[in-house]
Formats: C-alpha cells, sequence, structure tokens
C-alpha cells in the first residue's frame, strides 16, 4: 500500500521485537512535511525503537516503513545506509563523536562523505558550531569537550547537511538543565527555517509542547489504538 501523498514519513501496523522481546505491536502513523512530531511515553514503551524502524536501522519485523515514495522496509542494507546518510539526522542520548577528529571536522564529517569541498564544509560546520554556542570549541577533540559540549557537537553534525529528517532520540539527556531550553529552540527554529521534519522521543512532557503534534506510545501501541485480538474477543 502506498502512503498518503502528504506524509513524508508513514508507518503501517509496525511489529519489532528485540530477540523475541516484543517493543513493538502495530504502530500506525504518518508524519508531515516539515512537521515536528514528539512521541511520547514512559520508559521502555518503544520509543527508540520506532525511531529506529523510521529511519531505517531496524528492520521491522512485519508492517511497513515509507519515505516519500520510498519503501524504506524493503530496501537492501546498502540503500538503507545510504538513505540514512544522506537523507536523515539523528541525534542519540549520548554524543558518538570521532575521537580523533576535532570538533568542527565531526561537524562537517556528512558533507565531507557526501563528496562536498572541504573548504565549504567547514565553513558550514563552523556555522552550526557557532549557532550551538560551541563555536570556540571548534579545534578541539571530543575528549577535550565537556559532555554538554559533545552533545552540541553531535547536533550540528545531524543539521550540517539540512536533512530531510531529523531523528532525535532524548537529545538533551546529556544537558543540564539550562542549556535545554536553548539546545531544543535551536533545533526546532533549525527544523522550522529549513523545512526539516523533527521526529523527537522524549519521556519529558515540557520538551514536547514544543512540537507540532505528540503521539503517545503505551508498551508498544499508540495510546488510545486498541488490540484487535482484544476487540474481537470482546464483542
Ligand atoms: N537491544 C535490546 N535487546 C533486548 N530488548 C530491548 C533492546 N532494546 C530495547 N529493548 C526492549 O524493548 C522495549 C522497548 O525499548 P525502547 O528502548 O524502544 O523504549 P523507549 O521508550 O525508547 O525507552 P527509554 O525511554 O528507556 O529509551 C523495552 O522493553 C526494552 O527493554
Amino acid at each position: 500500500m502506498a502512503p498518503p501523498d502528504n506524509d513524508v514519513l508513514w508507518t503501517r501496523d509496525l511489529h519489532y521485537a528485540h530477540n523475541g522481546s516484543p517493543a513493538l505491536l502495530g504502530v500506525t502513523l504518518g508524519v508531515q512535511q516539515g512537521e515536528i512530531l514528539a512521541v511520547t511515553g514512559q520508559r521502555g514503551c518503544g520509543k527508540t525503537t520506532l525511531l529506529g524502524c523510521l529511519s531505517g536501522q531496524l528492520v521491522p519485523d512485519d508492517g511497513e516503513v515509507w519515505f516519500n515514495s520510498m519503501p524504506v522496509h524493503t530496501l537492501t542494507p546498502t540503500s538503507r545506509e545510504r538513505l540514512r546518510r544522506d537523507r536523515f539526522g539523528w541525534i542519540g542520548d549520548s554524543p558518538q563523536l570521532v575521537p580523533e577528529l576535532t570538533a568542527w571536522e565531526n561537524a562537517a564529517l556528512p558533507l565531507l562523505l557526501a563528496g562536498g569541498g572541504p573548504r565549504q564544509a567547514r565553513r558550514t560546520a563552523l556555522e552550526w558550531l557557532e549557532r550551538l554556542d560551541v563555536g570556540e570549541c571548534a579545534r578541539k577533540r571530543p575528549s577535550a569537550l565537556l559532555q554538554s559540549q559533545r552533545q552540541r557537537v553531535a547536533i550540528a553534525r545531524a543539521l550540517v547537511h539540512q536533512p530531510d529528517v531529523l531523528f532525535a532520540d532524548e537529545p538533551t539527556a546529556p544537558l543540564h538543565r539550562a542549556d535545554r531550553a536553548q539546545v531544543l529552540r535551536t533545533l526546532t527554529t533549525a527544523g522550522r527555517s529549513h523545512g526539516i521534519t523533527v521526529v523527537l522521543a522524549t519521556h519529558d512532557a515540557e520538551v514536547a509542547t514544543l512540537a507540532d503534534r505528540t503521539v503517545t506510545l503505551v508498551d508498544g501501541r499508540e495510546a488510545g489504538a486498541t488490540d484487535p485480538a482484544a476487540c474481537s474477543l470482546s464483542v
């Protein structure tokens, strides 16, 4: 089944189990172009697994994932890798930077991997580092940075190539409370001004207020979604 025209991302009846332990039990949702969608729910409800399936990191056991007209669930590993590199950005709850590279080199990686010129890549990376208040760290390696600075560099790296979709899984987890609002503002402003669709997983209701829409998961299902098996038993 093809996705609705106005959804940039779309899933139908998504199921995923980690080593036999169910994490998603039939999630169906659409995300519109340029929308900021918060995925909320208690710890362990399936947020990270859902983002993993949407972004092509995980292949669902059942169900469909579409990015525009591309069936992500049937792509080869190489095509999924390319899709993730070229069209998606990812921010996790702990920054994974290349230790041998400086902050600006880390931030510029997506542009360099896409074959961009080093001078332009450096300039763009420096602009994002400035925007995220870590411009002064540009020449330092990750080991010389605070955890909160490393996370800002990771966020710059996720945005530097202006992805179509940014997946952010608890992006402010390593930040102090005072830093969170500024980083979230930068993220959402970047999303809105560059037309980037943002899918933001968080268990923090305050963070979710910055989104256009919120989907809540409960035990691997959307809150309010009913278990078809339970329905058929109850009629
Ligand atoms: N690699 C794994 N191996 C086995 N079980 C896993 C694995 N990753 C997640 N799970 C289980 O799958 C379920 C969903 O986990 P997931 O991380 O997607 O939820 P979450 O809502 O993102 O939680 P959190 O807020 O703690 O990150 C949980 O029961 C979790 O224990």
